[in-house]
């Protein structure tokens, strides 16, 4: 069944971002050791954006600040095919995901890898392609970077 998938590419300033906070997946094996947007799925009858503050509570023990979202460029066939709503969520090979940029709210504890994740990096511009990213997130990374400094 196609899920739906949450997720926040963490920059260390919405204004003017310099450095994300990517995630290692701790698993299953065939996703671990892969870096991804920390996130999750959304639950029956959750506002995406209520699951995305849940996930990163319990992956991160973080609160988040959401800023704008990460656009899926929109294709002919998507406009005419994809279900009102959908609009600007991105592919991915397990169903769709909606990527929100965000920051760690000033109140908030430091993030920190539980279970989920085996390490939480601040990674500066430059590098952030670099990563071995899971394969659905390969198309995002462009995305993410025309929105810094
Ligand atoms: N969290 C997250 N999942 C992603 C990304 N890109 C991508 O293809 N996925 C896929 C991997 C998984 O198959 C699925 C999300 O599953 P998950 O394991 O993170 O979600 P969850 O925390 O709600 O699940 P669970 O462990 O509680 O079962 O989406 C991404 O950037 N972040």
């Amino acid at each position: 069944m196609a899920v739906f998938v949450v997720g926040a590419a963490i920059v260390d300033s919405l204004t003017n971002p310099t450095q994300l906070l990517a995630a290692q997946r701790s698993y299953p094996d065939a996703l671990a050791g892969q870096w991804e947007f920390p996130g999750g799925k959304v639950e029956p009858g959750e506002v995406p954006e209520e699951a995305l503050h849940r996930e990163i509570r319990e992956e991160l023990g973080a609160a988040l600040i959401l800023g704008p979202r990460i656009l899926a460029p929109a294709t002919g066939l998507a406009s005419i095919t994809t279900s009102a709503g959908t609009s600007g969520d991105w592919s991915i090979p397990v169903g769709r995901m909606r990527v929100w940029l965000a920051e760690i709210s000033p109140e908030s504890p430091a993030p920190s890898a539980r279970s989920s994740h085996r390490e939480l990096r601040w990674v500066p511009r430059d590098s952030i392609a670099a990563l071995p990213w899971l394969t659905g997130d390969l198309q995002i990374i462009p995305k993410l970077l025309a929105r810094f400094s």
